[in-house]
């Protein structure tokens, strides 16, 4: 813990926005001021997204004392920058415990709070979600706290994502009252991608900001012609406030802004007339600054998006040491080497460059590197566009924002048998991003694709094999998953070797129970089994590499030399150990006996932990492994250990 809290006079006073409520302009300064420095205390404490919540204290504090939430709908988009939300809204006392293990999601969850109307943690959802209450309260639905405005806060960086723009179209065509604030920090987690970011840029660009300040003291020139009274002076000051009639009102958004997100002053006449008068849907177009108020944040590459526990005076962060490099570098390295042989590799990320790897591949080959945004769908026929032109895509996109892409990873991708690659990051439980960011679904999604090859890497030197074994897979889609972390520190080959397609390799020979592992919870299989050795059992262990196509005679043979067969897998029901099953119901294996068991992830999402906690809950470590054996051999666990 950082030794010093903050001095928070009247931050101690807020157990409710209804608390503001009291309070002069002058104080909600203060108070935001306070809030900046608690949220900084409490991710100093905790680690977590800080960057984004530091650039919203003004804009939450604002929103806060002028809307009534909960009744208003407050949606975050993302939602990543609602720490300081949190703290205003009775949670300021369990903060410390945000991304850990029964503690606050470091995102908004409906269950956690009422003021928390829509969860959220994955991006450009806000506005459809806020148009959806727009419609609930025209329509008389009138859930608990009745329902009054809704407010989307969308970031820059969000509204790459193409759901934005569907929601904008459906919200401007019915043209219910619907406040969206664009909270554009010119950040996403890197530096953002692409003409829409261009476009906002030129909308502030050549506009003299302090002029814009001093017009924004009469708050009622802020807003377009239909919410004024002098509508003559208002219109006149509107043109020299934007360029001309933006994208957001030939879409049927009325525009207000580029204002200053961090003049309270400026923020709360803005907002106070929205409130009063706006009718339709209407977009606040705030600039802020990511990381604003902490100066390590403000100058560092990444405005302290995501950081480990720090120090507050210095912002040095307290990372905790590894002993083996990390899965994310070791494929981004394999995929440089591979592409510094062959010309026609590229590579495409959805707004993580760092997070896949891909800044090490932009920067050794800035033209085969693509940056599109967050827009995973385009990513995916992106990619299939390029493989039909005769390129070798690589998408490499975590797990769970896979999911985004479904639809275009079977039509623009499967069905036409295009040669892409998903690189598949951040498989299984991540950890403190908790239920949202666990890649849980891929292996069930992809492998009942025909067509689709689909790998797991064991360790890192697999992955190396497997980056090579796709590169090599050029009339087919193929993906391989690999965990977030660090590798388990096997020796590194320096040039992957192509690998049979749909088969497995032999680890240990044992006998009467064989366990076949697919993908990184070899380790945990082995370390069971070293249990298991010293109790006088001895499974035999097999890595099935391949979901699809399965390694039907390695299964067989397992099947048929042991009494039972345990498949385990970091992922949901329907993946890897229900195509095992399929096969052994499909040959009549289950006909002759064999005992079979399935590991895979319970039928429940998994609130934020340690991964090994988590790992825990959905039983799948080496202990429960060990259970899964003894239990399956019918012998007793208690007996088993006494032994
Ligand atoms: C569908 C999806 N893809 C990727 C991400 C990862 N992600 C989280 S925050 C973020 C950047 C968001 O930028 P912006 O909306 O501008 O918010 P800021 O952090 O700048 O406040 C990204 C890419 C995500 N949450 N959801
Ligand atoms: C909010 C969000 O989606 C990202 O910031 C995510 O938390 C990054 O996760 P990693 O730390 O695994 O890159
Ligand atoms: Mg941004």
């Amino acid at each position: 813990m950082n030794a010093s809290r903050p001095n928070t006079p009247l931050l101690d006073q807020v157990q409710s926005p209804e608390d503001m409520k009291q309070f002069s302009d002058a104080q909600l300064c203060q108070l935001a001021d306070e809030l900046r420095q608690e949220t900084i205390s409490v991710v100093a404490d905790t680690g977590g997204h800080l960057g984004a919540g530091l650039g919203v204290v003004e804009l939450t504090t604002a929103i806060h004392a002028v809307f009534d939430t909960p009744k208003d709908r407050l949606i975050w988009d993302v939602s990543h920058q609602c720490y300081p939300h949190k703290i205003l809204t009775g949670r300021r006392d369990q903060m410390r415990t945000i991304r850990q293990g029964g503690g606050l999601s470091g995102f908004t969850k409906r269950n956690e709070s009422p003021f928390d109307p829509f969860g959220a943690a994955h991006s450009s959802t806000s506005i459809s979600a806020a148009l959806g209450f727009a419609v609930a309260r025209d329509l008389g639905g009138a859930p608990e706290h009745g329902l009054g405005d809704a407010i989307a806060v969308i970031g820059d960086g969000a509204l790459s994502g193409g759901m934005a723009y569907e929601a904008m179209n459906n919200a401007g065509h019915l043209g219910k009252r619907l406040i969206v604030v664009l909270n554009d920090n010119d950040m996403s987690i890197a530096p953002p991608v692409g003409a829409m970011s261009s476009y906002l840029s030129r909308l502030y660009a050549g506009e003299p900001f302090q002029e814009l300040k001093a017009a924004a003291k009469g708050a009622v020139s802020l807003l377009p012609e239909p919410f004024q009274d002098g509508a003559k002076r208002a219109r006149d000051m509107l043109k020299h406030m934007t360029v001309g009639g933006t994208l957001f009102e030939q879409l049927g958004f009325s525009y207000v802004g580029p204002i200053d997100g961090h003049d309270m002053e400026q923020l709360l006449n803005v907002l106070r007339t929205v409130k009063t008068r706006a009718q339709g849907p209407i977009l606040i177009h705030a600039i802020t600054q990511k990381g604003k108020g902490y100066a390590p944040a403000e100058s560092s590459a990444d405005k302290y998006h995501g950081v480990s526990k720090f120090d507050v005076i210095s912002g040095k962060q307290h990372k905790a040491p590894s002993n083996a490099p990390s899965y994310t570098s070791i494929f981004a390295q394999s995929l440089i080497k591979a592409a510094e042989k062959d010309t026609k590799i590229t590579a495409v990320t959805a707004a993580m460059p760092d997070g896949t790897g891909l800044d090490l591949f932009a920067e050794r080959f800035p033209n085969r590197c693509f940056d599109v945004g967050i827009a995973e769908q385009h990513a995916v026929t992106f990619c299939g566009g390029m493989a039909a032109g005769g390129l070798k895509p690589f998408c490499a996109l975590y797990s769970t924002f896979l999911q985004r892409g479904y639809d275009q990873i079977v039509h623009d991708v499967a069905i036409q048998r295009l040669p892409v690659r998903f690189a598949i990051d951040r498989a299984g439980l991540v950890g403190a991003d908790g239920a949202t960011h666990a890649g849980s679904f891929d292996i069930a999604f992809l492998a009942n694709l025909p067509g689709f090859v689909v790998m797991a890497a064991a360790d890192e030197a697999e992955l190396v094999h497997m980056v090579a074994t796709a590169v090599a897979l050029d009339d087919r889609p193929s993906a391989f998953r690999f965990p977030r972390g660090s590798g388990t520190g096997v020796d590194i080959p320096d040039k992957g070797s192509v690998l049979e397609i749909g088969k497995g390799r032999m680890i240990a020979k044992g006998s009467k129970v064989a366990i076949l592992s697919f993908g990184a919870r070899l380790s945990e299989v082995e370390k069971a089994c070293e249990h298991l050795g010293a109790k006088g059992i001895t499974p035999t262990i097999a890595d099935a590499r391949f979901a699809k196509p399965l390694d039907r005679d390695m299964i067989l043979q397992l099947a048929a030399d042991h009494e039972a067969l345990i498949t385990v897998e970091e992922g949901a029901v329907g993946g890897f150990g229900s195509h095992v099953m399929q096969l052994l119901s499909d040959e009549g294996v289950f006909d002759h006996g064999l005992k079979f068991r399935s590991m895979v992830f319970p039928d429940t999402f998994i609130d934020q932990d340690s991964p090994a906690k988590m790992y825990a809950a959905a039983a799948m470590n080496a202990d429960d492994i060990e259970a899964k054996v003894l239990d399956v051999l019918g012998v007793g666990q208690i007996n088993a250990r006494a032994n």
